[in-house]
């Protein structure tokens, strides 16, 4: 008879590939392993509708998820936190006591792993993650939160100043913005968030986890409403110049947590710790074959690339986009724009077939017909 596999195994989906992501971002100078534990909760992992996302559960996505990130924590001295995020439940209005029960299923399975804190992140609603944030200060542990919004505020219309005092008063200890918006949009609504907590006069740190991708056209949802979502926003990757601009701007604004979303690669991160390897007192692991400031290029064969060796060159760069017909900008999609306060009402706003017909036309760009 075939032994019996264990847990790790019946979820064997590449735990060696797992490992190396974890392992690029610590060599890369990430002091923090993010369980992959995003929308692991029960009721999202049920809502995928298809027969072979029933092996998958709460308790054994996220349990397997803290073990991983652990092995590669041990192999530098990075920390391990377990994420939390927005719920179906809480959009299909199902109220708080089940909202709740939600967070508490992954928030046990990060106690019993002794991860080192908690994130609360990609909230669209500030009343959602204030529950979330209530079941994850019971269990002692500190906990990190961060809405997935812009300068405008969350989907109800709740100022992002506001969404920050909130979570600081519901007991999150750094508080923040992560995905949805490009790292400088997103330290705009981090300077408000700033303002409003000096106001109140709650002391918090702050998180910045952007999206690395280009994003100015957005409106009030981000990137989810750009035509491009999600399949082809290549053309809208940051470089590695945007990367070492926005930890200094995000430095200097006082914000601690200097982390990024959706579209980071290890590079984006080691730009980050690069630039900030004074504050830090180091270099990443990664850099001890990495000349900063492109000085590697000293040693290139063509003189003209030997004399791009240089900060001022990249930091003064425009890139161009090799793309003759396309615009810069994007018109976002009218759902997003004009459907308001609520992802409930987008929902069922969108009903009819002609809706749905019009919604898959391809969008006109900005600037162009
Ligand atoms: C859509 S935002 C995703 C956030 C999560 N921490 C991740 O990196 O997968
Ligand atoms: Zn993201």
């Amino acid at each position: 008879m075939a032994p019996k596999k264990g847990l790790l195994q019946r979820l064997d989906e590449g735990p060696v590939i797992v490992r190396q992501l974890h392992r690029e971002f610590l060599r890369a100078g990430s002091d923090v392993m993010q369980a992959f534990t995003f929308y692991a909760s029960d009721d999202k992992l049920s809502n995928r509708g298809n027969e072979s996302s029933k092996k998958y559960t709460c308790r054994g996505i996220n349990d397997a998820a803290c073990r991983l990130a652990r092995e590669v924590a041990e192999e530098g001295d990075g920390l391990v936190a377990g994420g939390l995020s927005q719920t179906p439940t809480y959009l299909s209005g199902l109220g708080k006591e089940n909202t709740q029960k939600e967070f508490k299923k992954q928030v046990d399975v990060f106690v019993e792993n002794k991860v080192d804190f908690l994130i609360v992140e990609y909230f669209e609603h500030v009343e959602e993650i204030e529950w979330a944030i209530e079941v994850s200060v019971k269990t002692g542990m500190p906990v990190v939160a961060s809405m997935c919004i812009g300068p405008k505020g969350d989907l109800h219309g709740v100022p992002a100043g506001e969404c920050a005092v909130r979570m600081a008063k519901a007991g999150a200890h750094v508080v923040g913005i992560n995905c949805h918006f490009d790292p400088f949009m997103t330290l705009e609504g981090l300077r408000l968030m700033k303002a409003a907590l000096d106001a109140a006069g709650v002391k918090v740190h702050l998180i910045a986890q952007p999206l690395a991708l280009h994003t100015p056209d957005a409106h009030k949802q981000g990137f989810i409403d750009l035509p491009e979502f999600p399949f082809g926003l290549e053309p809208r990757i940051c470089t590695r110049w945007d990367m070492h601009k926005y930890a200094r701007e995000a430095y200097d604004l006082g914000v601690r947590y200097i982390g990024g979303c959706c579209g980071f690669e290890a590079y984006h991160i080691r730009a980050v710790a690069e630039e900030l390897a004074t504050e830090r007192g180091r270099k990443p692991k990664a850099s001890e074959k990495h000349d900063m400031w492109a000085g590697g290029l000293k040693m290139h064969t063509k003189p003209w690339v030997r004399a791009r060796a240089s900060k001022e060159y990249w930091q003064s760069l425009k890139p161009s986009s090799g793309r003759p017909f396309c615009s810069s900008m994007s018109q976002p999609d009218k759902w997003g724009v004009t459907a308001g306060d609520s992802t409930l009402k987008q929902k069922t706003a969108i009903t009819t077939d002609e809706e749905i017909a019009e919604l898959a036309k391809p969008r006109r760009v900005m600037n162009g017909k």
